[in-house]
């Protein structure tokens, strides 16, 4: 039987509300030339995606998407058209060339009150309009691995309830948000692979899905966590495309591999 390729690693940048309009598009064209020219992304062993506050992702998809970095919304609406003042829906998205949408993440869940089920319609919504949505999970407090593996799972499982589609898994505990330091490799890779479980058990339902680690991760995480994660979210280490850079040279290329 044929062995599997490897699953390219996945790095995922939001830029949150940190950037203005020409420090995003210039940040974008910094990452694009990466993308031209750095054998991890040019070898398909790593993909690149970002997502910008919304003004930006028209001019910034056209900056990242000829070099096959796919961008996305921080955020979308639970219904897809209406009166519905300040929200943006699925469909405009899925128009001007979004192709994440992400959901759920801490910082909306506290700042903006969204609970399960808004999370799990906008879920809902990312899906049923082409959108992968980049779904947050992950404990509030900190606590045992085994305890953040369970807590993890079961959120994962409640908001993916009744759906199906690929989705990226976005593990970010939310107390290694903002941090200085990420959380521990080994409290990542228990919980990455329960996730990782949890998701294999259903790939009918969720095909070509991945799992990635989000909250603080830099330089140097990928090779801590030797494999199991599919990739990173980045946040605040990621402004710095030299950061980046390291990041993509941690990835094994097929040449490097040979
Ligand atoms: O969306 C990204 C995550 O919330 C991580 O952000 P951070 O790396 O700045 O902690």
């Amino acid at each position: 039987m044929p062995v599997p390729a490897p699953r390219p690693v996945l790095l995922g940048v939001s830029l949150k509300m940190y950037f203005g309009h020409h420090q995003t598009l210039n940040w974008a064209r910094r990452i694009a030339e990466l993308a031209r020219t750095h054998p991890a992304v040019t070898s398909g062993a790593a993909r690149l995606f970002a997502l910008p506050a919304f003004p930006a992702l028209v001019p910034a998809a056209g900056i990242l998407t000829p070099f096959g970095v796919q961008v996305g919304a921080q955020d979308l609406a639970t219904e897809d058209t209406g009166p519905y003042t300040g929200e943006v829906g699925g469909p405009l998205l899925r128009e001007i060339g979004c192709h994440y949408a992400e959901v759920g993440h801490a910082e909306r869940r506290r700042l903006y009150g969204e609970g399960d089920t808004v999370v799990a319609a906008k879920t809902a919504a990312a899906l049923r309009n082409g959108l992968t949505p980049v779904l947050c999970v992950g404990e509030r407090d900190r606590g045992t691995p085994e305890q953040a593996a369970r807590r993890t799972v079961d959120e994962a499982a409640r908001l993916l309830q009744g759906l199906t589609g690929t989705v990226v898994l976005a593990y970010e505990p939310q107390w290694a948000i903002g941090a200085p330091e990420p959380a521990s490799a080994d409290h990542i890779t228990a919980v990455c692979d329960a996730l990782r479980g949890w998701l294999d058990a259903r790939s009918e339902r969720h095909p070509d899905s991945a799992v990635i680690y989000g909250g603080s991760a830099g330089p140097g995480l990928l090779t801590r966590l030797a494999g199991r994660a599919d990739g990173l979210f980045l946040g605040r280490f990621a402004h710095d495309p030299a950061n980046v850079e390291a990041i993509l040279d941690e990835i094994r290329t097929p040449a490097a591999v040979a």
